[in-house]
């Protein structure tokens, strides 16, 4: 992660001592990650991460942290919100809102096999089902209101083929978003940013999935289709690697079998998917904010797989289970 705001041990000695977590013992800057400024901490109770949020406000962050601690309670692996001795998940720390989760073990796998896939696909599936009873509601920060709202915002400074790409993009999601069979699909808290660096692994063994700052209530197909677009995708050429997505989709299907509305929708849904991370990379390029330790992903990739997913339509090969 860049880090916007520093945090020396001092800083943190006197603020950890409203957390039963012991004495700070050592902070460390995470350099990986554009969003937040996160932190690896260890204290005498052990290791942990301290996330201090840079755009989301005090009012939207229990969404996070309570959505984690029902999957957590609910068998899902995620990290475990830490309360404060007056129980709260969110305390402010250099004036913003900050909070400490438990430490996943494993790494991320950035060259995954089907096997890797099939134990996302299983996951996520699990983790829809588990938060269709979670009590509080919030939209998808980065869904369509947000594109709308981005494009004029970066389209002066694309050249042509591109603008005209992003413009007509826009207009094929908010018609696909108000036609009949976008409202049949099946909706709730999604995670909305799975890629291979926000889930952990120990071999084969999925260890967690974490970073869940991107999620909102949207289309479960939405936020499958993110994680296609990452996990299956071959990442020179755009295009998406067929047993990778068979494993990854095969696996969800069998927790959480698929509609004939979301079997319609799919590839909509990964143009959508690749849309949403253009349009985000392209803003935090052309739009930058301060930070320290910052490397801004490259638009041009999902610009590729926005491309790729419109040139290939419903090939069978790459379509969702029957
Ligand atoms: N709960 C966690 N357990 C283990 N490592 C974590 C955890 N949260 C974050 N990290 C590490 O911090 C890095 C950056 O975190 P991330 O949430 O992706 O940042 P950002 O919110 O800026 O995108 C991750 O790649 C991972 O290495
Ligand atoms: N996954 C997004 C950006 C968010 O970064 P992350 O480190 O929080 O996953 C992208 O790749 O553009």
């Amino acid at each position: 992660m860049a880090v916007f705001t520093a945090v020396s041990l001092d800083d943190l000695t006197c603020w950890i001592e409203q957390f039963s977590l012991g004495k700070a013992i050592a902070i460390n800057g995470i350099a990986s990650g554009i969003e937040n400024s996160n932190f690896f901490i260890t204290t005498e109770r052990g290791e942990f991460v301290l996330t201090i949020f840079e755009t989301l406000s005090f009012e939207q962050l229990p969404f996070y942290l309570q959505l984690m601690r029902h999957l957590a309670e609910r068998g899902v692996l995620v990290p475990a919100p830490v309360a404060n001795a007056k129980g709260e998940l969110v305390v402010a720390l250099h004036g913003k809102p900050a909070a400490i989760v438990s430490k996943l073990d494993g790494s991320s796998q950035m060259n995954p096999q089907p096997p890797h896939c099939a134990a996302v696909g299983a996951m996520v599936a699990n983790m829809h089902l588990a938060a269709r009873d979670f009590p509080l509601n919030q939209p998808n920060l980065r869904g369509l209101p947000w594109w709308q709202q981005t494009a004029p915002q970066v389209l002066p400074f694309l050249d042509e083929a591109r603008a005209a790409l992003l413009r007509a993009e826009i207009d094929f999601q908010q018609a696909f978003a108000a036609g009949p069979v976008y409202q049949q699909l099946a909706r709730g808290p999604v995670h909305a940013d799975l890629f291979r660096n926000n889930v952990m692994f120990d071999g084969e063994r999925l260890t967690g999935f974490f970073d869940f700052y991107f999620a909102g209530c949207d289309t479960w197909l939405f936020d499958l289709a993110v994680t296609v677009n990452d996990w299956c995708t071959d990442q020179a050429s755009g295009v998406l690697i067929e047993a990778r997505v068979h494993a990854l989709l095969g696996a969800y299907h069998a927790v959480r079998p698929f509609t004939d509305a979301e079997r319609q929708s799919w590839q909509a849904m990964l143009r959508a998917a690749a849309l949403r991370f253009w349009l985000s990379r392209l803003y935090d390029l052309y739009l930058p904010r301060t930070a320290e330790m910052l490397t801004p992903h490259d638009p041009s990739h999902f610009e590729r797989i926005l491309r790729e997913r419109i040139a290939t339509p419903g090939l069978p090969a790459y379509g969702l289970p029957a």
